[in-house]
């Protein structure tokens, strides 16, 4: 079987200014061989999800990103820079959320946010003051406690307003919501989804929380056999990835319900079958967990190793 080409970004939706752009990136760890000519790019202000199995590489496309790996072949700018030369200029407008500071408990949560932006203070375009930074992360009611008494909700925002001491231009986030209760995730979805509309803050996301990603996203790039096997929003990838929709209906008081890639094309054929004899009718679009598990198991049995055939070796 030949090898399909990844899903592409939809038409119009390429970046225009490109803050990340990766092509024909490969890393290999000893014999190992983890990613095998990736590409994507991010334009400024948009929100985009790093999707894909476990161990498939998302941890370490961002890590090469942000300047903490050395790649072994490939292209790779990050505002406008290659992160194996970003000096410290370059470094202070990315902001970088991987750990807890959850165990520096003694802090208190202002004085350690005013502390680290002081850091950034040669470099930074305009420093947060640390109150309005706390009010943007949902954490001004904490601002004199100490970190050991923050609850894991709180540390994450806590953690993020760190990444975002320095105001930077770009935020990576490498699984942010992980253990979070489901009012810390709508809360922290919401401070991200500000961050971005309001400060035109990009964020590449890492997450195997596909709900997560849904929400957040403004773009979907599915990772899997070492290569971008799709790049698009989660409407644009469920359509062209034929995920089936889901269809409801109640005739005579029985309730249905049908999975269909083609929801319409059930609706017309019900209403044209049965008519007014149908009283509630509801459509839903796949969630990007079918397409998800849709366009994996696809790209499984198509045979991942094929798609090396198709990539230029590295040098
Ligand atoms: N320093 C390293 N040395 C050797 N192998 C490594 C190293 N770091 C990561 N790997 C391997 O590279 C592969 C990709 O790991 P990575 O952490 O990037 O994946 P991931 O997609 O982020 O995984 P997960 O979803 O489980 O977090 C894995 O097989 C991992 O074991």
């Amino acid at each position: 079987m030949s090898a399909r080409p990844a899903l592409s970004p939809v038409p119009g939706t390429v970046p225009a200014e490109a803050v990340i752009d990766v092509s024909d990136l490969w890393m290999r760890y000893g014999a190992t061989e983890v990613l095998t000519g990736v590409g994507f790019s991010v334009r400024r202000g948009e929100v985009v999800a790093l999707l894909g199995p476990n161990g498939v590489g998302k941890s370490t496309t961002i890590e090469i990103l942000e300047g903490f790996r050395v790649r072994s072949a490939g292209r790779v700018a990050v505002l406008g820079e290659d992160p194996e030369r970003g000096g410290r200029r370059w470094r202070s407008e990315i902001g970088v959320v991987l750990q807890s500071w959850a165990d520096h408990g003694r802090w208190r949560v202002r004085e350690l946010i005013a502390h680290l932006g002081a850091y950034y203070t040669p470099y930074a375009r305009q420093p947060w003051d640390p109150d309005e930074l706390l009010e943007l992360v949902g954490l001004t009611g904490q601002a004199r406690q100490k970190l050991r008494r923050l609850t894991q909700g709180q540390r994450r925002r806590l953690d993020v307003a760190i990444g975002l001491a320095g105001r930077p231009r770009l935020l990576f986030l490498d699984e942010p919501t992980v253990g979070f209760d489901p009012r810390a995730r709508h809360d922290f979805h919401g401070m991200i989804r500000r961050l971005a509309e309001t400060e035109q803050t990009t964020i590449l996301l890492a997450t195997h929380d596909l709900a997560e990603a849904e929400r957040l996203a403004h773009r979907i790039v599915l990772l899997a056999g070492g290569r971008i096997i799709a790049d698009g929003s989660a409407a644009e990838l469920a359509r062209r990835a034929g995920a089936a929709g889901e269809v409801r209906w109640t005739r005579d008081g029985r309730q249905f319900r049908e999975s269909t890639p083609r929801p319409a094309r059930l609706v017309h054929r019900l209403y044209a079958e049965y008519g007014a004899d149908i009283t509630e009718l509801e459509v839903r679009r796949a969630t990007l967990e079918q397409t998800y598990l849709t366009l994996v198991a696809d790209w499984e049995s198509g045979g991942v190793a094929t798609a090396d055939a198709f990539v230029a070796r590295p040098r």
